[in-house]
């Protein structure tokens, strides 16, 4: 079944999105899913997944379900075996998932906080590329999900920012390296509501105030991200490897 999107860009490609029970990374794979991809849904928990893969469904869309928490390199591998052996192959992997252990100045983080926000949002995100990379054929595509904060990164999210900017510079590194076969992009949200980032739209006088920071006066949906991962990772975006499209709003400060 199509869904409300018209595009059937993705027919008979399969994608993996990390992290895609909830939130933006459930939004990607709904949409790339309507437009008529074969979806992998992973997260930690076997209940979140059996609960989003039925979803999308019961929506009519293809989906499978894998359990994957991306800092386990057993759970890694068994994502893309299982993905393969469903499937035979891997076209789109969105690499989706991140942690935010605390908030306040990079200088005041713990060491086990440094560690836990530089490993997720890092280095499981170059592990899982090297692990899904060998079995995406020419023409296929990677996506990196980084944040509005790489650009600058302070309070009260400095640290997780920084890492936001690596996978900026990991985009680029990485299209170097893939090209010219399977192209590499980034997309980086601005603050889109979900349990991520409920403590910065916590009372409504914080979320006005972020809306208010935006040119476009509100905050955005996991939609407005998916959307540009579709067009992204899709073969509109053919000349396109090494980038990082900001969804943001037109937002105006610092986050
Ligand atoms: N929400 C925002 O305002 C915002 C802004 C910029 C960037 N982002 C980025 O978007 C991505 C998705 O965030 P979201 O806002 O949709 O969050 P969310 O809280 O709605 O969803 C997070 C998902 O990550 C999963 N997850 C967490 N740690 C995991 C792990 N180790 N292994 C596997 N799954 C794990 C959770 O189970 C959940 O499904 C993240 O990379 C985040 O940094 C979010």
């Amino acid at each position: 079944m199509a869904g409300p999107n018209k595009c059937r860009r993705y027919e008979g490609r399969v994608c993996i999105i990390t992290a895609s029970t909830a939130g933006i990374g459930l939004g990607i794979a709904r949409r790339l899913a309507q437009e008529g991809a074969s979806v992998v849904i992973s997260s930690r928990k076997e209940k979140n997944v059996n609960d989003a893969v039925a979803q999308l469904k019961k929506e009519g869309l293809e989906a499978f379900g894998v359990v994957c928490h991306v800092g386990s390199a057993e759970h890694r591998k068994k994502l893309i075996d299982e993905t393969i052996q469903k499937y035979g192959k891997i076209d789109v992997f969105v690499s989706n998932a991140a942690v935010n252990p605390g908030v306040g100045p990079i200088l005041d983080m713990a060491e086990s906080q440094l560690d836990k926000i530089l490993e997720i949002n890092v280095k499981v995100s170059v592990l899982l590329v090297r692990e899904a990379a060998p079995h995406i054929p020419s023409g296929g595509s990677i996506i990196l999900i980084s944040s509005i904060t790489a650009f600058n990164p302070g309070a009260p999210l400095a640290m997780y920012a920084v890492s936001k900017t690596a996978l900026l510079g990991l985009t680029r590194g990485l299209a170097a390296e893939l090209a010219p076969n399977v192209r590499v992009n980034c997309v980086a949200p601005g603050i889109v509501p979900t349990h991520f980032a409920s403590a910065l739209v916590a009372n409504e006088a914080s979320k006005k105030a972020m809306e208010d920071q935006t040119l476009l006066k509100r905050l955005g949906t996991p939609e407005d991200i998916a959307g540009a991962v579709a067009f992204l990772a899709s073969d509109d975006a053919a000349y396109v490897t090494g980038e990082t499209v900001v969804v943001a709003g037109g937002t105006q400060s610092r986050l």
